[in-house]
């Protein structure tokens, strides 16, 4: 007679018997072994938003590449001593973009705008509110120190500097110090092309009727989106049934069209969990039990020198895995540094009980100072993912956390969502 096994109330506790890959084994096992696949292109400054930098990049000009006035007012030599001052002005005046050539003598003023380079003679600028001007001559109050409203060439940047890191993303402040340090194009990567395959024969396409126990693919819109949001290139690459030979036909054809494959459904080890059976039989496979909730039935793994991320199919855990996993690990294919989220300690508006062992996140937001979670962590709740703004990190030691502790929370923000 055969006895049933002992009820387990939570479905998520980790039965024995498997080996459950921490998270931060998992991770290290990707940064060690996925390095750069994308080649490189010099491209037009305005096309390199977002891309990923080559190689070290050099200031061709100095910022800013003359002495100038960072004020409107009036300029001589300082430094000027303390009490009433009287200094004639010369003719003439320096505006940005129209110098003025001449010197200026020893004890003597002239007008300038800001932005202006400091004519000769002059290195020191006084507010022109804090002036009285007879069209001839300036009165104002000392002391004044030498160099005071004035900005030195190169004080930000000087030429041959190198102004950006090999591997770092180009982002719209870094298009600005390009453009004022004369650079008018970047080495950049080509972009990561990244596939996104569903799988599953109850999944229908948005648009379409769906029959009974049919449902719309909601992970490949978002998966989709979530890769543009990265900065790479996402490729659709549609879904496929709980067909193997299919499924292989189809992990054929895109591991000769994109650099990484994003799979979600499958993971698991039913009877229809095709991509991880499939995976071990035919393929690689790295890791597919992490210690982690959502996510647990990750399958990492290779297909035909592609490196494949086995999402699992329900949406809270696949868009969990993408940010977790496939992020820093794309990232780093796609040539830039392994990147690790911000997040901050804020107190938590919320009391919960956790298996330790594993690390858990939760659809989480800031109100009030406090992280408040989402109503229900179910996998399949993808409402909650909308809710959210962040995600809240709690570490695999964590047991019991109680309202006013300190948790680890993530905004999207940090995911560059
Ligand atoms: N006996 C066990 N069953 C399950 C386990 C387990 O350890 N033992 N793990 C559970 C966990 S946790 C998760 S997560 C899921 C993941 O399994 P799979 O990756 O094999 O995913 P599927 O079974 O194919 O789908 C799970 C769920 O997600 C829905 N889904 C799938 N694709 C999409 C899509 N593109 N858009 C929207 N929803 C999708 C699917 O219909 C299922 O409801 O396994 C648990 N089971
Ligand atoms: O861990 Mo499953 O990945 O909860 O949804």
């Amino acid at each position: 007679m055969i006895k049933p096994p002992p009820l387990r109330n939570d479905c998520f506790a980790l039965p024995a018997g498997t080996h459950w890959t921490p998270v931060v084994e998992a991770l290290a096992t990707l940064r060690e072994r996925l390095g750069p696949v994308t080649s490189s292109e010099v491209l037009p400054l305005e096309q390199t938003l977002g891309r990923v930098l080559a190689e070290d990049v050099i200031a061709l000009r100095s910022n800013p590449p003359l002495p100038n006035t960072a004020v409107d007012g009036y300029g001589f030599a300082g430094p000027i001593p303390e009490g009433p001052q009287i200094l004639p002005l010369i003719e003439g005046r320096a505006a940005a973009g129209i110098p003025f050539d001449g010197v200026v003598p020893e004890g003597m003023a002239i007008r300038v705008l800001t932005g202006a380079p400091l004519p000769q003679g002059v290195d020191t600028v006084i507010l022109e509110e804090d002036v009285n001007c007879d069209g001839d001559q300036i009165a104002f109050h000392g002391p004044l120190k030498k160099g005071a409203n004035a900005r030195r060439a190169g004080e930000d940047v000087s030429v041959s500097d190198v102004i950006f890191a090999r591997g770092r993303v180009v982002t719209p402040a870094d298009l600005a110090l390009a453009a004022a340090t004369g650079l008018s194009e970047l080495p950049v990567r080509q972009q990561l092309r990244v596939g996104v395959l569903s799988t599953g024969d109850e999944l229908v396409e948005v648009g379409e009727t769906a029959g009974k126990g049919q449902i719309y693919d909601a992970n490949r819109p978002m998966l989709l989106g979530l890769l543009e949001q990265m900065g790479f290139a996402a490729v659709d690459l549609g879904r496929v049934k709980d067909d193997r030979d299919a499924l292989e036909a189809r992990l054929n054809n895109a591991a000769e069209q994109v650099d990484v494959i994003l799979t979600s459904g499958g993971a698991s080890a039913g009877d229809e969990d095709h991509v991880s059976a499939l995976l071990t039989e035919k393929g690689a496979i790295q890791h597919w039990r992490i210690a982690l909730k959502p996510g647990r039935p990750l399958a990492l793994g290779m297909w035909q020198n592609t490196p494949i991320f086995g999402l699992p199919g329900n949406p809270v855990a696949a868009l969990v895995c993408t940010l977790i996993f496939a992020r820093p690990a794309l990232g780093q294919m796609a040539g830039a540094e392994w990147t690790v989220p911000q997040g901050f300690d804020v107190p938590a508006g919320f009391s919960k009980r956790k298996k330790p062992g594993r690390r858990e996140y939760l659809r989480a937001r800031i109100r009030n100072g406090r992280v408040e979670t989402f109503a229900s962590e179910g996998s399949g709740r993808i409402s909650g993912l909308s809710w959210a703004e962040g995600l809240v990190e709690l570490g695999d030691r964590a047991a019991e956390i109680q309202h006013g502790d300190l948790v680890r929370y993530i905004p999207y923000g940090s995911f560059n969502l």
